[in-house]
């Protein structure tokens, strides 16, 4: 049974960002082992409860090899794919997991750095957004601990399960050394572009979305063995001057309706490609809903989009 070895009191939220969606399992103590056939059980969507991956929500302090960004960061997103494997990186998660931080109580937004919000707010996440709340919310900014270092978010409530998420996701990597790289596009190779966002990219340039095929499968990457640790493939279409469209195949879980590190991928290489100066914004479409860039002057990019939590599902009683 998929919630095998959970204590009984632990209640998993389901939440999503630009429906990339997430099974969030609270571990502040980093109490519980949740193995790869128990996080596939987990997001199976026909026998589980269904995701495209899992956060589990921990105390920096208690995460062994992190322990250092506790400072930083009180809390670590230990994100798994579906299939069960590890990933350095997940940008819609992180927007998901800060959202839960706020709205489940873990982050004390008294401390969350955010000098302008005003003494006199109590408000509970409950109660933001809700009838009669009428008060601006002010935002929110704090770490979030991950495989990929420390991210910084700003958020911005919307209602009492949804808000704003803007993630300083860090400045992107040209990796050298896949020379050649190039990604099947109607059984034709394209050159693709190499970007390490924490976890890795292949970007290639389409006419149209829908050159990317079913993707039931993952893309035929070139030269073979170009990434042994496997690789998240984005398909990328103009809409328009910095606007573009974009599909994805999700190392470790297929494809998805949205990711977070793929779109960002996407924005700094037609960056690149367009010769735009730092400060342009960029918006990225995909099939959930709509992600906003912008690379800052120091070479940090910005993600903005949003995040939901769903439900909340607690362990039926044992026998
Ligand atoms: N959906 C995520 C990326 C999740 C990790 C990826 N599948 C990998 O294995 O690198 C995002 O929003 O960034």
């Amino acid at each position: 049974m998929i919630l095998d070895g959970l204590p009984a009191a632990v209640r998993l939220t389901k939440g999503h960002g630009t429906e990339n969606d997430f099974v969030i399992v609270p571990d502040p103590d980093g109490a519980l082992e949740i193995g790869p056939g128990q996080v596939a059980a987990l997001c199976d969507r026909r026998a589980g409860i269904g995701a495209d991956g899992l956060l589990r929500v921990v105390r920096t302090a208690k995460m062994p090899g992190y322990e250092d960004q506790a400072a930083e960061a009180e809390f670590f997103m230990d994100y798994r794919n579906a299939d069960g494997s590890v990933a350095e990186m997940c940008g819609n998660g992180v927007r998901v997991f800060a959202l839960y931080l706020t709205a489940r109580g873990f982050v004390d937004d008294s401390r969350s750095g955010d000098d302008s919000r005003s003494a006199d707010d109590s408000r509970s996440a409950d109660d933001i957004g809700s009838a009669d709340d009428t008060r601006s919310v002010a935002p929110l900014r704090f770490g979030v601990a991950t495989r990929g270092g420390v991210k910084h978010v700003t958020l911005v409530p919307t209602g009492p399960q949804t808000a704003d998420v803007t993630v300083d996701m860090g400045v992107p990597v040209f990796p050298a050394g896949r020379d050649g790289l190039a990604v099947d596009v109607l059984g034709v190779p394209r050159p693709a572009v190499d970007v390490d966002m924490g976890n890795p990219h292949a970007v290639v340039f389409v006419d149209s979305v829908d050159d990317a095929g079913t993707l039931y499968e993952a893309p035929a990457v070139t030269p073979p063995g170009s990434y042994p640790e496997g690789v998240n493939v984005e398909f990328a279409a103009d809409v328009a001057p910095r606007h573009l469209a974009m599909r994805v195949h999700e190392r470790g879980v297929g494809e998805t309706r949205s990711c977070g590190t793929g779109a960002c991928a996407v924005m700094i290489a037609a960056a690149r490609r367009d010769g735009a100066a730092p400060g342009t914004g960029y918006t990225v479409d995909v099939p959930g809903g709509r992600l906003r860039f912008v690379e800052r002057a120091d070479g940090r990019l910005e993600m903005t989009g949003p995040a939901e939590l769903v439900f909340d599902l607690a362990a039926p009683e044992s026998a």
